[in-house]
């Protein structure tokens, strides 16, 4: 009995000893990611406002910072991996539809796309994201660093309630503004006859991605908004699983 008692509890402190290395590690790792993506937004946001006052338009705009962009947009695919692995308590699926909406966005329409690079809803969509990533991305590291100042707090769990709508009026805007050169070019199409005997119409899933914000962006905005009565007013929320 006692031996097995003793058991126990070496097994529980191996138990114990293991979370807190995985959590140490886990911890670290996030740092450096949120650290590095605040960094890579903000040389973002500088790039845009010295092209902006050099130049005088926003022309040209999105090629000066199309790298830098997909890099660090690309890169956020890492947070639907934090969700799966469970060391950050988020939905895989609300981080999965945010990150590939975006994603999608820069590869498959802004920058497929060059006749649609210098729409006034590219640029809106542009600034409302750095925005909004150099809030989210300093909020989650001052947190994990426990000196969160309260603005940054404030700015995250507030911001969004105005600048999730505009991102979402400049992302559509833009997939408007595709629509013709797409139809007119035919890209990504797939037309029969063909040897996989399959075809595919990029300018009918456009119009199907426009589609599919009516019933997806509701879902974030009010997980959002649970989050903000959650983080600012302390209100227990008690989230269904994924
Ligand atoms: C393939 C074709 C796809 C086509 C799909 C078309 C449909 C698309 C519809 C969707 C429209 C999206 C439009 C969008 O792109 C427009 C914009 O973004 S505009 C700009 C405004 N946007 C926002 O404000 C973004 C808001 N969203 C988010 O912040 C996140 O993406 C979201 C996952 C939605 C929510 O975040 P989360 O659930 O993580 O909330 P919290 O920030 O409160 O965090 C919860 C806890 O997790 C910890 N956490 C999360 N991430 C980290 C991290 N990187 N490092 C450390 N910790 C992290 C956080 O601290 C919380 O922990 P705790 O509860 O312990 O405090």
């Amino acid at each position: 009995m006692a031996s097995s008692e003793e058991d126990g509890s070496v097994e529980e402190k191996e138990n114990n000893n293991k979370k807190r290395t995985k959590s140490a590690v886990a911890t670290a790792w996030l740092t450096f990611y949120n650290i590095a993506m605040t960094a890579g937004w903000l040389v973002l946001a500088m790039t845009m406002m010295r092209f902006y006052i050099q130049k005088g338009t926003h022309k040209g705009l999105y090629r000066s910072i199309a790298r830098t962009l997909k890099f660090f947009q690309t890169f956020a695919l890492v947070e639907v991996g934090h969700c799966a692995i469970g060391i950050v308590r988020t939905s895989v699926i609300v981080t999965g539809v945010q990150v590939c909406s975006r994603i999608f966005m820069v590869w498959f329409i802004t920058n497929s796309i060059r006749q649609i690079q210098n729409e006034e809803s590219v640029l809106l969509f542009l600034v409302v994201w750095t925005v909004t990533e150099i809030t989210r991305y300093s909020y989650y590291t001052f947190n994990l660093l426990n000196h969160l100042p309260y603005f940054i707090k404030w700015a995250r769990y507030n911001l969004f309630i105005v600048m999730y709508p505009l991102g979402v009026i400049g992302e559509l805007l833009t997939i408007y503004a595709a629509l013709p050169y797409v139809r007119r070019s035919g890209m990504y199409c797939m037309r029969l006859p063909n040897k996989y005997n399959v075809s595919f119409d990029y300018y009918y899933c456009l119009i199907i991605v426009m589609l599919s914000y009516i019933p997806l962006f509701p879902q974030l905005y009010f997980h959002m908004l649970r989050q903000r009565r959650k983080m600012l007013h302390g209100e227990v929320i008690v989230e269904k699983d994924d």
